[in-house]
């Protein structure tokens, strides 16, 4: 059964007028590697670590300002929240379709909150915490070519004629703002878009980003502003001892105009500067080590890499099962081709590397789990290729091929064909990006050891479930199989309004 809302009453759990305060037994456990009586074993000893959680419930009026808002996924997104806020409905070829937010994990997911009469219930996801309303959201950003975005949405060959038809009235007077462009870190072929750039020094086109955001929070009397990279995915800039190692010689090198810093990496200084929460939709390494020093610095909240959408998304769903079975997975090959302007930026060589990183690390943390099947550092064969054809535009189609070894040197081949219809599959989850991101900024915690509350780490692991490479603070584990980011995510929340960790175990009926 599904149930709409839902409250917890609990002798650790206090709704006040401006938040929800919890008190929560965190159960883990703790580790000693000692030698006892000339052997060394390990001992596992369970504890307990007393949390309080509280939760501000005042949910801000959000700006979500997106760097390349002119592109696929931007126009898609801001069309998507204006179609469900409007409740527009249009005619295709099958039938009259209605606006939805499938594909969202706050929107259009539930939770399991406990038994009733013999019947399991269930919650939407969104129902755990207060979170902003995807329609009252402000949209804005950036991006280097001038179109509106209605013709950028026309332009995107995303959504249905006759849903654009209807669009058209409330996003043709949408201009994103001129953005940062450098050559030298997209691909030759984006070139004919930049006609809306921001010139100057690095330094003066960041000082512009920051004016930006600035008088974007006073003209649209914003609360918050999320800023959220969906731009071209950009070459690695190279990290240099001295240029951008250090938040110093970072801030030094803006300074001096040096070359190697990337537009991505320039509006997310701004964003830190002006505590902005900046997360990166794409998979270069706009996090320079500089950067996240002075993020933590500022306790400024940033996240990403790489939205984890289609391909990687069912890839670390697939070895996650395959090795959680027992099954060694030891070849995995991902082709996909798409024809959209992002698939265009991908056929060049640096630009592909980038991406080829972020798709071809997402089972490292699965095969370290399971060292039955792999030996210390072995890892299956694994190959991502990625092609530019025009013409299946967004509509971009994956082929994957799994071998594993089986019982007794037997062999099992999955061979999978993905539609990801890019776009569609994307916009849901910047949603999810900028709701969550917003959400973690309004959460403290404290444990019993620690005698005052704060933020989650500013490097926002939060995020994981929806990065294809999560950005994690340094030392800290990475975790990419996608039912335990999911996980991770319900059962923080669910401790943030009292509620145990969902464990299935389902004693009650066994
Ligand atoms: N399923 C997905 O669509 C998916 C999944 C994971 C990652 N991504 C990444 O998301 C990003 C956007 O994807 P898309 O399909 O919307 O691409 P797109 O090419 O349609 O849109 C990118 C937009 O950014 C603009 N732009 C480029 N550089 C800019 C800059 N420095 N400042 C401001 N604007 C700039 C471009 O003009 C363009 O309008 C890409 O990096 C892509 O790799 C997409
Ligand atoms: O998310 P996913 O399908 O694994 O990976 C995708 C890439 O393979 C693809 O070329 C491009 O469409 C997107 O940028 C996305 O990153």
């Amino acid at each position: 059964m599904f149930i709409e809302s839902f409250k917890v009453e609990s002798p650790n759990v206090k709704y006040t007028e401006n938040e929800i305060h919890s008190v929560y037994d965190y159960q883990t456990t703790e580790l000693v590697h000692e030698n006892k009586n000339g052997a060394f074993q390990w001992t596992v000893k369970p504890k307990t670590v007393k949390y309080e959680f509280k939760t501000d419930t005042h949910v801000p009026k959000l700006g979500v300002m997106l760097v390349g808002w002119g592109g696929n996924n931007g126009s898609t997104l801001t069309a998507g929240v204006i179609a469900n806020r409007e409740g527009i409905s249009w005619a295709t070829k099958e039938k009259v379709k209605q606006a939805n937010y499938f594909g969202s994990l706050t929107q259009a997911s539930s939770i399991r909150v406990g038994s009733f009469n013999g019947e399991e219930i269930y919650a939407p996801f969104k129902s755990l915490l207060p979170m902003v309303n995807p329609e009252e959201i402000v949209f804005g950003g950036w991006d280097i070519s001038d179109m509106n975005l209605a013709d950028a949405m026309a332009r995107a060959k995303v959504l249905d004629i006759d849903l654009q038809k209807q669009l058209r009235p409330f996003m043709e007077h949408m201009v994103p703002l001129p953005g940062i462009f450098d050559p030298d870190f997209i691909a030759a072929n984006q070139g004919s878009r930049a006609n809306h750039v921001i010139k100057g020094t690095k330094k003066q086109q960041l000082e512009r980003v920051i004016k930006d955001i600035r008088e974007f929070k006073e003209k649209n009397k914003v609360d918050k502003v999320v800023v959220l990279w969906t731009a071209n995915t950009e070459r690695y800039s190279n990290v240099v001892v001295g240029l951008n190692d250090t938040t110093e010689n970072l801030m030094s090198s803006l300074e001096k105009d040096e070359a190697e810093i990337s537009p991505s990496t320039l509006y997310a200084i701004a964003c830190v500067l002006e505590n902005v929460p900046f997360i990166n939709g794409s998979p270069q390494n706009t996090f320079v080590p500089g950067l996240i020093e002075l993020a933590i610095e500022r306790n400024c909240l940033i996240g990403g890499d790489d939205f984890k959408s289609g391909q990687t998304k069912m890839k670390s769903v697939l070895v996650d099962f395959l090795v959680g079975a027992g099954i060694k997975p030891t070849s995995i090959v991902s082709y996909n081709h798409l024809g959209n302007n992002d698939g265009m930026n991908l056929s060049a060589p640096q630009t592909f590397r980038s991406k080829e990183i972020s798709k071809s690390n997402v089972v490292d943390d699965m095969v370290g789990s399971n060292g039955i099947l792999y030996e210390p550092g072995e890892h299956p064969d694994h190959v991502v290729v990625i092609k530019y054809v025009p013409y299946v535009g967004d509509s971009k189609r994956a082929m994957d091929e799994y071998t594993s070894e089986i019982f007794m040197g037997g062999k099992n081949t999955i061979v999978m064909h993905n539609t990801c219809e890019d776009s569609l599959l994307a916009a849901p989850i910047i949603l999810d990006l900028v709701l969550l991101a917003e959400l973690t900024t309004r959460i403290q915690f404290m444990a019993e050891t620690e005698g005052k509350f704060h933020s989650f780490h500013p490097v926002a692991t939060l995020l994981s479930y929806l990065s294809k490479a999560p950005l994690v603070p340094p030392g800290t584990p990475v975790v990419n199989a996608l039912s335990k980011q999911r996980a991770m995510l319900e059962n923080i929340l669910r401790a943030c309004v009292g509620l145990a960790p969902e464990n299935n175990m389902i004693l009650e009926y066994k």
